[in-house]
């Protein structure tokens, strides 16, 4: 699997450490930034990651930020992107089965790294289980704004 992956300075670490899970497991990584832990701004990688999932050049998306609330925010505001920010496995488990979440969001001050990866895997391995969740992803896809136009 392709999964792309980017956090700010705040998930740096805990993204270096995702990466190398997900290699020795034989994915492939798009690795969108941040580099260092020197100091960015979350909503270009949250936006990168999404944009690089809804562009196909990846199945999936892990973002990561402090407390992965900002990141998965800025994820979220492009449409077609269900990014879930979860903190247990039942979150990760849940939002696979009933969201069809394309994006996993962590907070690397949040949680440790040993339940991060937990969630990561429980996340990667879980089906969307479609029939009425289906009908309700396709309503959060439909035209929301008021103005009239597409957003
Ligand atoms: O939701 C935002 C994230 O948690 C950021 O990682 C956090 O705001 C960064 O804070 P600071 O610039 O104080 O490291």
């Amino acid at each position: 699997m392709i999964i792309a992956l980017g956090a700010d300075h705040g998930g740096f670490e805990l993204k270096e450490k995702i990466k190398e899970h997900l290699i020795e497991k034989g994915h492939e990584i798009l690795d969108l930034g941040a580099h260092s832990k020197e100091s960015v701004d979350y909503p270009e990688f949250g936006r990168a990651v999404g944009e690089a999932v809804l562009d196909k050049k990846a199945e999936c998306g892990i973002i990561v930020c402090g407390t992965g609330i900002g990141i998965s925010i800025a994820a979220n505001r492009i449409k077609g992107v269900r990014a879930a920010l979860c903190t247990d496995t039942t979150m990760a488990k849940l939002t696979r089965q009933h969201n069809d979440a394309n994006v996993l969001a962590l907070g690397a001050r949040i949680i440790g790294d040993v339940l991060a990866l937990d969630i990561l895997d429980t996340f990667l391995s879980t089906e969307f289980e479609g029939g009425r969740h289906a009908v309700r992803i396709g309503k959060l896809e439909e035209k929301n704004c008021k103005c009239g136009c597409n957003h």
